[in-house]
């Protein structure tokens, strides 16, 4: 079946063999809904069954009364255009088919089966390296791809980040992602627009979750790549502390700790895993590892990025202790 545009398109065949692509308008109707996986701000996201083809899905329920009552239109067509460029990646859930009926928008996406990482750490307490070092290669691999396609996510938190059947991560809720605008250079290379600088946005009251903001979101209100990496250096950090690196009494608390870099590891925290976060959690954005850099730290040593990364079998989840 053609995947084609979001809203799906399925090659046939008319009466003289020529092919005809015919678009699949999928509607409520075509679907079981079973138990509420999780609850978003604006949005329910329910279990699916399709009834023609008997595949699971998930199906993001949009309220439409709810979202334009609280001007949330812009966030909803956010996700849709990012989950739109983000199509051919693993570690990204896919959006397969959009529709609404008179009072929803439904987003029909990958049914992702083990759930928020962040209720499996729980379950854990912590990692172990071996599992730290596998799931934060994933969430890299995952980042460097939707950096690739100009998207920074700017709110990555281990809730945003799933487990499918595979035990394999999907990074999820694009609602908050900023997209910087694509320019083809004369020899057609492709690059964006405040690439590695910032990029002013215009609806600056968006701030992303406290523990895992960047401090120059919180400064000069201003989100880039690097901020993704920040984020992604707190995830380090909480896989193998089983806590994130700054947690206060309340959001201004945490604020003030993450602008003056006030954190510290836990007595026996891996040497290598240090260094990388240390290098991470760096206030300067301009001063933080670049992806390339982190590939190459010795932490992910023996990691091969790529698509092999993505059909090894995920070690056992054993905590750290
Ligand atoms: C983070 C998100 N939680 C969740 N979002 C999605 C799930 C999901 C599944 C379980 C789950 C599965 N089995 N047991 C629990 C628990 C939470 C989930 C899924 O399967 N497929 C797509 C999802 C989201 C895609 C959509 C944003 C584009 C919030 C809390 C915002 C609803």
């Amino acid at each position: 079946q053609d995947r084609g545009a979001a809203s799906g398109v399925q090659r046939e065949y008319d009466s003289n063999g020529q092919p005809v692509l015919k678009p699949i308008k999928k509607g409520v109707k075509d679907f079981d809904f079973g138990k509420t996986l999780g609850e978003g701000s604006y949005s329910t996201v329910l279990a699916a069954l399709d009834r023609s083809t008997q595949k699971q899905y998930a199906i993001k329920v949009l309220d439409k009364r709810h979202i334009i009552k609280e001007k949330k239109v812009k966030y909803v067509n956010i996700e849709k255009e990012t989950l739109n460029r983000l199509t051919d990646h693993p570690g990204v859930v896919r959006l397969y088919y959009t529709f609404q009926d008179e009072r929803s928008l439904y987003f029909v996406l990958d049914l992702c089966a083990g759930g928020e990482l962040l209720s499996v750490l729980k379950r854990m307490t912590t990692f172990d390296e071996e599992c730290t070092r596998f799931y934060a290669a994933q969430i890299l691999d995952t980042i460097s791809y939707m950096h690739s396609k100009g998207v920074i996510h700017r709110d990555l938190k281990p809730e945003n980040v799933l487990m499918d059947d595979q035990q394999h991560i999907k990074i999820t809720d694009f609602g908050t992602a900023k997209m910087l605008e694509a320019h083809q250079d004369p020899s057609g290379r492709t690059y964006f627009d405040s690439d590695a600088g910032h990029l002013r946005d215009r609806a600056t009251s968006f701030v992303g979750t406290a523990e895992y903001v960047s401090p120059e979101l919180l400064t000069d209100k201003n989100a880039c790549k690097a901020s993704d990496l920040w984020a992604f250096g707190c995830i380090v950090y909480q896989l193998l502390a089983g806590r994130p690196p700054f947690k206060a009494a309340n959001e201004y608390l945490t604020f003030q700790k993450i602008v003056a870099l006030e954190y510290e590891f836990p007595l026996g925290f891996p040497e290598t895993a240090r260094d990388l976060v240390e290098r991470l959690l760096v206030l300067d954005p301009q001063q933080r590892l670049s992806l390339e850099n982190i590939k190459a730290h010795e932490f992910f040593q023996g990691i091969n990025w790529g698509r092999g990364l993505w059909k090894e079998r995920a070690p056992r989840l054993k905590a750290y202790v």
